[in-house]
């Protein structure tokens, strides 16, 4: 199942001119205040008019204006987890799922209610009033609500902006068991990098009423013209497996493309494929590989891209056999590397540099797999 949008809307003052697919999985726009991330999924929810768009979910049509089709909001099937959870307060949390499956009447497939509970670790909160459950828990219902409508689409704003650091921690390994199992696109608004590098399949990066880049985690955010135009959301993404812990340094050892990497220990068995987000900032580089150094983490490459940014620093893009990385260096050490294109050079990361926001799962782990928090 494939979402296809194709919007054209003027506001007096904005005018928003997009196109681009959500395949299944998290296709999250992202963009400053402004960019135009809620007019897309107000037109999508079909409570906006546009001038000109279509919008099908696998060839199902929600909006075409040129043969004058607009499905009214009810009946697009559209699963919508708000950032507040919004579950009805008169109802207990079974009966707010039950809601989702009403809803669903009548709708082939989807997922059964026993299965989604198990997903999302609610079994033990079924009878509780929404009032009882701490935001952690109503998102994580709210999300099981969505998946039980059977929606060919699932719509997420912002929905972990309410949240504080530790119950997004809480929530992010829910939202990626759903990107991984839901088996439709979710389209997800945020502005925050680190949730994106987590969660996305597809980025859509959207910069006044455009599409300014599109594709993996990796691809945009470690572009060196993208990361020029934002340089405090810069930072390459990576895959790596776990190959073990250290007991006594309370390190998690990893392998990227053959390259051992350190992080302060993680909740994964060795074996698991993770994602790790290390911001551009956080690089240094080096003409050669040093010796005598703290960091933990030594990644030679060679130079394949650079740019100058906005605010004055230069992006590197380096090509390592971990993938490309992207390291943020002031143009003085730029001139004194003598950095260009093919130059060998080597990143050097700090073991504790990513933070805990910024590793996620890679793909499908069910059901425990890493990243999952253990029920209490
Ligand atoms: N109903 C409206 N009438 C006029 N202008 C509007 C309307 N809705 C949105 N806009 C304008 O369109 C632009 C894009 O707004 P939108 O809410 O889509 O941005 P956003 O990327 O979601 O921002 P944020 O991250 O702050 O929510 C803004 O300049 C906004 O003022």
């Amino acid at each position: 199942m494939t979402l296809e949008i194709g919007v054209r809307h003027a506001f007096p003052e904005f005018a928003l001119d997009v196109e681009f697919q959500a395949p299944p999985g998290v296709t999250v726009l992202f963009g400053p205040s402004g960019s135009g991330k809620s007019t897309v999924v107000a037109a999508v929810a079909g409570l906006l008019r546009p001038d000109r768009a279509r919008i099908a979910v696998d060839g199902t049509v929600l909006t075409d204006t040129d043969r004058g089709i607009r499905l009214p909001p009810h009946r697009r099937r559209i699963g919508v987890i708000f950032q507040d959870g919004r579950l009805f307060p008169h109802l207990s949390v079974r009966q707010n799922l039950q809601y989702g499956r009403w809803f669903a009447r009548g709708r082939p497939g989807g997922a059964r209610t026993d299965t989604v509970v198990d997903l999302l670790g609610i079994g033990h909160l079924l009878d509780r009033a929404p009032a009882t459950l701490s935001g952690g828990e109503r998102q994580r219902v709210a999300i099981g609500r969505a998946l039980l409508s059977r929606p060919q689409l699932i719509l997420a704003d912002e929905p972990l902006s309410a949240l504080d650091e530790a119950r997004k921690q809480e929530i992010m390994p829910y939202f990626e068991r759903l990107r991984d199992h839901a088996g439709v696109p979710i389209l997800y608004v945020s502005h925050a990098p680190a949730e994106v590098a987590r969660l996305a399949t597809t980025v859509v990066a959207l910069r006044d009423g455009k599409v300014a880049g599109i594709g993996t985690p990796s691809e945009v955010f470690s572009t060196p013209q993208f990361a020029a135009l934002s340089p405090s959301t810069a930072g390459a993404v990576i895959e790596a497996e776990v190959s073990g812990h250290d007991d006594q340094d309370g390190l998690t050892r990893l392998s990227a493309g053959g390259i051992a990497l350190y992080l302060p220990r993680i909740q994964a068995p060795p074996g698991a494929r993770i994602r790790l987000r290390i911001a551009a900032n956080e690089v240094m580089l080096a003409r050669t590989a040093p010796e005598g150094i703290s960091a933990l983490n030594l990644l030679p490459g060679r130079v394949e891209s650079l740019q100058e940014d906005v605010q004055g620093g230069v992006q590197v893009r380096l090509m390592t056999p971990a993938g490309a990385v992207l390291a943020r260096i002031t143009r003085r050490s730029a001139r004194e590397l003598q950095v260009a294109p093919g130059q060998p050079l080597t990143a050097i990361v700090k073991s504790l540099a990513p933070s805990r926001d910024d590793i996620g799962t890679a793909g499908p782990d069910l059901p425990n797999g890493p990243g999952a928090p253990e029920e209490t």
